[in-house]
């Protein structure tokens, strides 16, 4: 059986490597990830995790791992910022206040879909103009959903999470690994 990895992130190949998991292949899902309107964080992710995997072709002998993660200030969704401004913008409203990440993975196999989500409070301390401003400069804020990674230098802004660290950075473990072998996914004799 062979893992298909359908996302195009390089921290979540990571993850996977912390299993011994090495994709045969990757497939990066190509979706529209406009929220529908009134659509509040959680079931928003699940379905963005949902619809990466059923974007992804696969064949009989394969599995295929898509995941999506979103930071949630209250009800409020901040995806990947489009631009420098917009990662300022994020981070000031994230500055000094606690928040949610969720992320959801999806595992497909044939016509089957398993799923999870996991929700981790994070809280960051208040930046200074001198935190966010050389923060920004040092562009780690790209591609990255809420304008961080706590896996980067911005891991100075979290003092404080309760949840999963991986599933912030992007992949669950734990959970990953149960839904792959809820799949069939032969993972401990694959990493031995
Ligand atoms: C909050 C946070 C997010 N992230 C990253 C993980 C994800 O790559 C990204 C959220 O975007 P996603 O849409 O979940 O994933 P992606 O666009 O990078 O890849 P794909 O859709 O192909 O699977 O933010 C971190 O690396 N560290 C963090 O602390």
């Amino acid at each position: 059986m062979k893992l298909v990895l359908g996302s195009g992130s390089p921290r979540r190949r990571e993850l996977l490597a912390q299993l011994g998991v090495v994709p045969s292949d990757i497939r990066p899902p190509d979706i529209d990830e406009d929220p529908r309107r009134g659509e509040l964080p959680r079931p928003y992710c699940v379905r963005l995790a949902r619809e990466k995997a059923e974007a992804i072709p696969c064949a009989g002998d394969e599995v295929v791992l898509s995941a999506d993660t979103t930071v949630a200030l209250g009800r409020r969704i901040l995806g990947k910022p489009a631009d420098e401004k917009e990662a300022a913008a994020f981070l000031t409203a994230l500055s000094g206040r606690r928040h949610r990440v969720i992320t959801a993975v999806a595992v497909k196999h044939g016509d089957r879909i398993w799923e999870r989500d996991v929700v981790t409070q994070v809280q960051m301390k208040p930046l200074s103009n001198e935190e966010l401003n050389s923060y920004l400069q040092s562009g780690d804020w790209r591609g990255k959903a809420g304008g961080y990674g706590i896996q980067g230098p911005a891991g100075a802004f979290i003092p404080w999470i309760n949840g999963s660290f991986t599933a912030v950075v992007g992949l669950p473990l734990s959970e990953t690994a149960n839904l792959l072998l809820a799949a069939g996914y032969p993972l401990w004799k694959e990493a031995s």
